[in-house]
């Protein structure tokens, strides 16, 4: 009972009261599958990595859990987890149609095929990766606690960007608003909390991670509610954060960390880091986007997959991205392009403290990866994805949609700017054709795919009637 101790002495106090106060909606969100997952309110253990190439005592992980947050690079993990799934024969827990009921919080009734008695041993599935709000309680009906819990990240500028582009008819302050940069210049013109859509518009990570708001920014009367919450009166304990907003150290020094432009210095609220230690507790990995790659190296790593596992081609980018990155060439577009992102990170203020404290922990774990051992798996992985490009893909690359008539591989075309796909080469040999269908198959179509290989449509026999009926 040492936390509670530490809780109620007089410094913690006004803390603990101010966390109590405006975290209660979320501890009767999250509380009771806290302690389930993790018997005695204990943070999880650190990550420890593998030795090296020459030691592999470890054994494949195939339950895991993805929480996938939108607009981050997600459908990129999607289609690995669908490809490594799909290859081994493992069950996906799915949703009926293509995500879980979001954006209301997840419930276990969402997923075809739950049968509410099965007991941790009994559950069936092995992977549930797809679009969801994070409820930890339900999720937990689903899949085993010890499965693996990951998820990936974005700079919440990037992210903004991102999704103003595809849920502009979406989201009504987005609908309302003529650009982002006239949107972030005054977002609370156009932003009104749970309007239509607006999750989309304001901190995104958060809210998909299933974090509950604190006052100034909640949405609670329009915001779905657990139906049945369990009570948990506690916070995490040991959530010895340090300051969030400082840099970090890199791999060769060549990576900017996120220091500048951060919307606050004094370091983030209670609330905040409340919130953080919670997912530090649930969540095993967090990958970020911006370092995709030295990502996918850590999570094979701690899945204790090899390196043809998780490579992969990137999905779901949008047209509109690559023209803006060619345009701030220009030097004033780039001055602007700085503002709009100091504006973006700072409207998304707990998206960027999320971001910033997963971006720092990635990069601890790299260090304790080994920071050479690490670039050279990178470059390694690079290689193949290369090699894999060139021998799949027409033009080595993803192309605009007007190109691909294949609808199999035709990726929805949704929001305001086109969704780039891919065209296969042509002359494939079978086995070379059926394995660049997958690394090029769309998240729709790859959950299609997988859902009539597990659902197989039921065969109505034939009546035994005789051909012609008698008179
Ligand atoms: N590997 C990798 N690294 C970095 N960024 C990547 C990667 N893969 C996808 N992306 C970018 O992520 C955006 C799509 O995100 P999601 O797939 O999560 O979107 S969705 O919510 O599922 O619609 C989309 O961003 P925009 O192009 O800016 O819209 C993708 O380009």
């Amino acid at each position: 009972m040492a936390w509670t101790m530490r809780l109620w002495r007089p410094r913690s106090l006004g803390v603990a009261l101010g966390v109590f106060l405006t975290i209660g909606f979320g501890l009767q969100l999250l509380g009771g599958p806290f302690q389930r997952r993790f018997p005695g309110l204990q943070l999880r253990q650190s990550w420890t990595p593998s030795l090296g190439p020459s030691v592999k005592s470890c054994l494949p992980r195939q339950r895991l859990v993805f929480l996938k947050t939108h607009k981050s690079g997600s459908s990129s993990v999607l289609s690995v987890l669908h490809r490594y799934g799909d290859k081994q024969g493992l069950r996906f827990a799915l949703p009926a149609h293509y995500q879980f009921g979001y954006p209301k919080l997840f419930q276990a009734s969402k997923v075809k095929g739950y049968h509410p008695q099965s007991s941790d041993a009994k559950k069936p599935f092995h992977i549930l990766c797809h679009h969801m709000r994070f409820n930890l309680k339900e999720v937990l009906r689903v899949m085993p606690p010890d499965s693996f819990f990951f998820s990936i990240v974005r700079d919440p500028a990037a992210l903004a960007r991102s999704a103003f582009s595809y849920y502009k008819s979406t989201s009504l302050a987005f609908r309302k608003a003529p650009s982002l940069a006239a949107f972030l210049s005054n977002p609370r013109a156009f932003y009104r909390p749970g309007g239509r859509g607006n999750h989309y518009a304001r901190n995104l990570l958060w809210f998909d991670f299933g974090l509950p708001f604190p006052p100034e920014t909640r949405v609670s009367s329009h915001l779905p509610r657990d139906p049945n919450p369990l009570q948990l009166h506690a916070v995490p304990s040991g959530a010895g954060l340090g300051p969030l907003f400082q840099p970090t150290a890199t791999v060769a020094n060549s990576h900017q960390q996120p220091a500048s432009s951060a919307p606050s210095d004094s370091g983030p609220s209670s609330f905040i880091q409340w919130g953080l230690a919670w997912l530090d507790s649930v969540f095993d990995l967090v990958m970020v986007a911006e370092y995709f790659d030295e990502s996918l190296v850590l999570l094979a790593d701690a899945l204790c997959w090899g390196l043809d596992d998780v490579v992969g081609f990137m999905h779901n980018a949008q047209a509109s991205g690559s023209e803006q990155r060619l345009s701030a060439a220009n030097k004033s577009v780039v001055s602007e392009e700085q503002q709009l992102t100091a504006r973006a990170r700072a409207w998304n203020n707990l998206d960027w403290a999320l971001y910033t404290h997963f971006n720092r922990s990635l990069w601890a774990r790299i260090r304790q990866y080994g920071q050479s051992r690490l670039q050279r798996a990178v470059a390694e992985l690079r290689a193949r994805r290369e090699a894999l490009a060139k021998r799949c893909l027409m033009g080595g690359e993803a192309l605009d949609p007007k190109y691909i008539t294949d609808v199999r591989l035709r990726p929805l075309q949704f929001g305001s700017a086109k969704v780039l796909g891919y065209v296969l080469q042509s002359g494939l040999s079978q086995k070379d054709r059926e394995e660049c269908e997958r690394l090029a198959t769309p998240e729709l179509q790859y959950k299609d795919k997988l859902d009539a290989k597990q659902f197989p449509p039921t065969v109505s026999l034939p009546l035994k009637t005789p051909r012609t009926l008698p008179p």
